[in-house]
């Protein structure tokens, strides 16, 4: 059953409800409207959660929560120039406007919305110069689909954005994963500053922060939760790997103690170099599709 919840003085407004599978023990999923952020997502009632949140996630109307499917955009960290504030863009501390939920059968589809007039007016947030509209189509069933489209509605110019879907998947052990379907891509190491090409699977033995031109079909092995995610893309040029490690994740303050374990982040995207150009009128989307399944 879907239900809506508005915003309260403590809580964002958020969108809970069931996936029914056919049981008399549906899975669930929650997305809030900061951000129109997922933040859960299980099948079944026995998965275990696709998505981490992390215990001391940020609640604060202009503060990102760490984990779930945050979205990026239209920057990607401190964006093509280096100097973009706040982080990943304005897209994810912002609010949405659910513009539709519907419920058919065993799926739940939400519609989220977002233009430029919906931009928050603070001071750490930079101008915008484009008009444009964003949408993000979540939908809720056995597999989870999403859909981020951007139309540039700005008779003005052409628009240029990075754009990616900043999937925090929960893990039993990030050090013992396998990340499939990137070998032979390059791809520039953020932590050690070069480039490289990617030879067998992903490991997380350490920090790891990288952006890989490529990866469509991948796959995350978790042999302690003995399951295989996997993610499959669409008009995404990219992919980043990320997880901070024990060192770095010391530094964040919306991480408790060895959370850094329990999740791997794998985001589809268009970024850096494959920012997204659109001249007025035109639109781009790019789609997700995720599903888990049992370790063969
Ligand atoms: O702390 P955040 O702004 O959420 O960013 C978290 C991480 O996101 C991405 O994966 C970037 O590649 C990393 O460089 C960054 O550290």
């Amino acid at each position: 059953m879907f239900e809506r919840h508005e915003a309260t003085d403590r809580a964002f407004g958020r969108c809970t409800g069931d996936v029914p599978n056919g049981t008399p023990h549906p899975g669930r999923f929650q997305a809030v409207d900061h951000g129109a952020q997922i933040l859960s997502w299980a099948p079944t009632a026995d998965t275990t959660d696709v998505f981490f949140v992390s215990e001391r996630a940020h609640h604060h109307p202009l503060k990102a929560i760490r984990g779930g499917v945050p979205v990026c955009f239209p920057w990607f960290g401190p964006g093509r120039s280096g100097r973009k504030r706040p982080s990943h863009g304005f897209a994810r501390i912002a609010n949405w406007q659910l513009e539709r939920a519907r419920e058919v059968a065993a799926v739940t589809t939400l519609d989220w919305r977002f233009d430029e007039t919906m931009i928050p007016e603070v001071d750490h947030v930079d101008r915008h110069r484009n008009r444009f509209q964003a949408h993000f189509q979540q939908v809720f069933g056995p597999e989870l689909e999403l859909r981020f489209s951007v139309r540039n509605t700005d008779p003005r110019g052409p628009m240029v954005f990075e754009l990616a879907l900043h999937a925090y998947f929960r893990v039993g052990d990030v050090r013992q994963l396998s990340v499939d379907g990137l070998s032979g891509v390059d791809y520039l190491d953020k932590v050690g500053g070069d480039q490289h090409t990617q030879i067998g699977p992903v490991r997380l033995t350490g920090e790891v922060d990288r952006v890989y031109a490529g990866g469509n079909r991948l796959s995350i092995d978790d042999p302690v939760l003995g399951r295989r995610t996997t993610v499959h893309t669409h008009n995404s040029a990219n992919t980043v790997v990320w997880n901070p490690g024990a060192e770095k994740s010391a530094s964040l303050d919306d991480l408790a103690p060895g959370e850094w374990q329990r999740f791997v982040c794998v985001e589809p995207g268009n970024v850096q170099a494959s920012a997204v150009h659109l001249h007025p009128g035109e639109s781009h989307e790019m789609s997700v599709r995720i599903a888990v399944e049992e370790l063969p």
